[in-house]
């Protein structure tokens, strides 16, 4: 490990590991704050391929984006010949895959507060030409304030206003339908992975599912959006509005990160009621 990183920092246990590096839990002495340190072996890397680029990009983005409450922020990194070092907000083992298992659905009004960080978020991203292109529970952490961190920067991708991005990057069941259609396509892929998000939050499975990789794909593909009453029946008429802007396969219609923020059922809290939900 980098001399300079163990000259400002005391590292002390493994906390994760992905495929090119671990986590460990540090400690600033200075400031007596915890934090994580990414660590990433270059030598797992392939010095040409697409993953080398996704590495390189990750810090940059990060610092770029740092600070906001619901993202992750990059506060040191080191290089040396072997490693990157990323030094990073502490969050809990719980991200929201976990919670997702652990409870089966949550209620409303805490999706709606999830919902909210994530998108303010995205919102932040978007605004300086960030897009994630990689939102799924996964990636959704929490500090020990329960405060959203958005994390994994790792497929993200500068793009300018106007401009389409290409490439299929994403996860099978929150991929937007024009990324799979290898289509161009923009920062709203984001908000359809958001909105794939907020369904299994609130029914506990993903909208668009098979037992295959190409049979999710398809139903991606077709964009079928179903409430089955056995679930939905019990959930707001506003979530199920926001679903419908957030998961529509005509991009031009589907919702900015903006207005999903300025959704009645988000504004409420994940209170807003209406009259169709009275009858
Ligand atoms: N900031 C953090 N605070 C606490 N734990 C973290 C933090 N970042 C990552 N982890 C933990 O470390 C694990 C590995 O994270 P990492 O970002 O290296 O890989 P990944 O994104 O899960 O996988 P891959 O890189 O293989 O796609 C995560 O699953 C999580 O449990």
């Amino acid at each position: 490990m980098s001399e300079a990183l163990h000259r400002n920092y005391q590292v002390s246990e493994e906390i994760g590991r992905g495929r090119f590096g671990v986590v460990f839990r540090c400690l600033l002495p200075v400031n007596g704050v915890y934090y994580a340190v990414k660590s990433i072996e270059k030598s797992l890397v392939s010095a040409d391929s697409l993953d080398a680029q996704c590495l390189l990009t990750e810090p940059k983005i990060l610092h770029l984006l740092s600070p906001h409450p619901n993202i992750i922020n990059l506060h040191d990194f080191y290089e040396d010949e072997t490693h990157l070092h990323m030094v990073i907000d502490l969050c809990s083992s719980s991200d929201l895959h976990h919670r997702v298992v652990t409870r089966r659905v949550i209620p409303e009004p805490e999706s709606a507060s999830i919902m909210c960080q994530l998108v303010q978020a995205l919102a932040h991203c978007h605004s300086l030409g960030v897009a994630h292109r990689d939102i799924k529970p996964d990636n959704i952490l929490f500090d020990d304030r329960n405060r959203l961190k958005l994390a994994d920067f790792g497929s993200a991708e500068f793009f300018k206003e106007g401009q389409l991005m290409s490439g299929v990057v994403g996860t099978p069941y929150y991929v937007a339908p024009e990324v799979l259609a290898g289509r161009d396509y923009c920062e709203k892929v984001d908000v359809w992975s958001a909105g794939v998000v907020l369904y299994i939050m609130l029914a506990g499975f993903p909208p668009f599912y098979g037992d295959s990789a190409v049979e999710i794909f398809d139903a991606v593909l077709r964009a079928n959006l179903r409430f089955p009453a056995r679930v939905f029946g019990s959930v707001s008429s506003a979530a199920k509005d926001l679903l419908r802007r957030m998961l529509c396969k005509d991009v031009s219609r589907r919702f900015s990160t903006e207005q999903v923020l300025r959704h009645p059922w988000i504004t409420s809290g994940g209170g807003a009621r209406t009259v169709a939900d009275l009858t």
